[in-house]
C-alpha cells in the first residue's frame, strides 16, 4: 500500500547561462510517509538542483523549465506546489518542509546561546506560544537530538560539532515538519558521530512520522540509512530502488560502476540502522 507525501512528475530545472545547463530532466518520482529517500550520483549531477527546485529554493539563472510537484499534506490534502504565490510559499515551506544543509552547525550564530536560537524559531513561526511553553519546547527539543536540555545556555564554541549539528536538527525538529531534506548533513563529522546522528534521525522519523530526502555522495552512507535511493546521473534518475536491491543486484550499468568505485563496499557488510 502506498502512502505518498510527495509527488514529482516530468520535473525539469536549466541554468540559464551560456551554454544553458540542463541540470535535472524530467524527473519523476514519489516519496512515501514515513521514508528516507537517498539522492546518490556523483558531483553535479543535479542532485542539489533537484531537491532545492521541489520547493522551489532556485533562484536565477536556475528556471524550472516543466513538471509537477504535489505535496500530499496530511491535514490540508493536496498542495500543488507551483501554483503557490511567494507569500504561501514561504509559509509551506516553514510549516512543511525542514532544511539541513552540509555545514549547518557553522550557520549557528556564534554570539548567541542554542537556546535563544531555538527559542527565535518558535517566536518567529509560532508567535501565539507563550515564553514558558517556548522554553519547553526547546528543553524538550535539546533532550529529542540528545544534547540535553542543560545545554540550553551554551554557545555554539561551547558544543562538539557532532552537538551543533544536533542542535540545527533540534531545530529542523521544531516545527513538526512532514518532510526533511538533508543535503550533506553529517559531511563533516568523524565517522562514528556520523553513524549515531543518522541512527537517530532513522528513529526520529519512526517517532515523529516525517520523510526524508537524504543527499550525499556518500553511498555506503545511504544504503545504511535510507530506504530507497535513487541514482542519479547527468540530470536524470537512471535507477529508483530499494536499498537492499541498489546493493544486491543493481539494474542500471552506472549504478554497478558507482558501487564499485567504493572499496569500503567490497568488505564486510555494516550494520543496517534502518
Ligand atoms: N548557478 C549555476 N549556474 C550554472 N550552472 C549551475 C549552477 N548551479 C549548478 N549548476 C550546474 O548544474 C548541474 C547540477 O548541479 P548540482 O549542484 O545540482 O549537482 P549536485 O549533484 O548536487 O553536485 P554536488 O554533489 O557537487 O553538490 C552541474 O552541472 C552544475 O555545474
Amino acid at each position: 500500500m502506498t502512502d505518498p507525501l510527495l509527488t514529482v512528475r516530468d520535473f525539469s530545472v536549466e541554468y540559464d547561462v551560456t551554454p544553458p545547463v540542463k541540470a535535472v530532466k524530467n524527473v519523476s518520482l514519489q516519496l512515501q510517509r514515513g521514508e528516507i529517500l537517498g539522492l546518490a550520483g556523483e558531483s553535479g549531477c543535479g542532485k542539489t538542483t533537484l531537491a532545492y527546485g521541489v520547493q522551489r529554493l532556485l533562484r536565477a539563472p536556475a528556471v524550472i523549465t516543466g513538471g509537477d510537484v504535489v505535496f500530499h499534506d496530511a491535514k490540508a490534502g493536496d498542495i500543488d506546489v507551483n501554483a503557490l504565490d511567494a507569500g504561501e510559499m514561504q509559509r509551506f515551506r516553514w510549516d512543511k518542509i525542514s532544511m539541513v544543509f552540509q555545514g549547518a552547525m557553522n550557520a549557528l550564530n556564534p554570539v548567541a546561546t542554542i537556546g535563544a536560537q531555538l527559542d527565535d524559531v518558535f517566536a518567529v513561526h509560532r508567535p501565539q506560544m507563550s515564553k514558558a511553553e517556548r522554553r519547553r519546547e526547546c528543553e524538550q527539543l535539546l533532550e529529542i537530538v540528545r544534547v540535553g536540555k542543560e545545554r540550553f545556555r551554551s554557545y555554539p564554541h561551547e558544543l562538539s560539532g557532532g552537538m551543533r549539528q544536533r542542535v540545527m536538527i533540534a531545530m529542523a525538529l521544531a516545527l513538526r515538519p512532514q518532510l526533511m531534506v538533508m543535503d550533506e548533513p553529517t559531511t563533516a563529522l568523524d565517522v562514528l558521530v556520523q553513524r549515531d546522528i543518522l541512527k537517530q534521525i532513522s528513529e526520529l522519523r519512526h517517532e515523529f512520522g516525517f520523510s526524508v530526502i537524504f543527499i550525499t555522495h556518500d553511498l555506503p552512507l545511504l544504503l545504511e540509512i535510507s530506504d530507497r535511493i535513487a541514482i542519479m546521473r547527468e540530470g536524470e534518475i537512471v535507477e529508483l530502488a530499494a536499498s537492499r536491491d541498489i546493493w544486491e543486484r543493481p539494474q542500471h550499468e552506472y549504478t554497478r560502476k558507482l558501487l564499485s568505485s567504493f572499496p569500503r563496499l567490497t568488505g564486510a557488510k555494516g550494520v543496517l540502522v534502518r
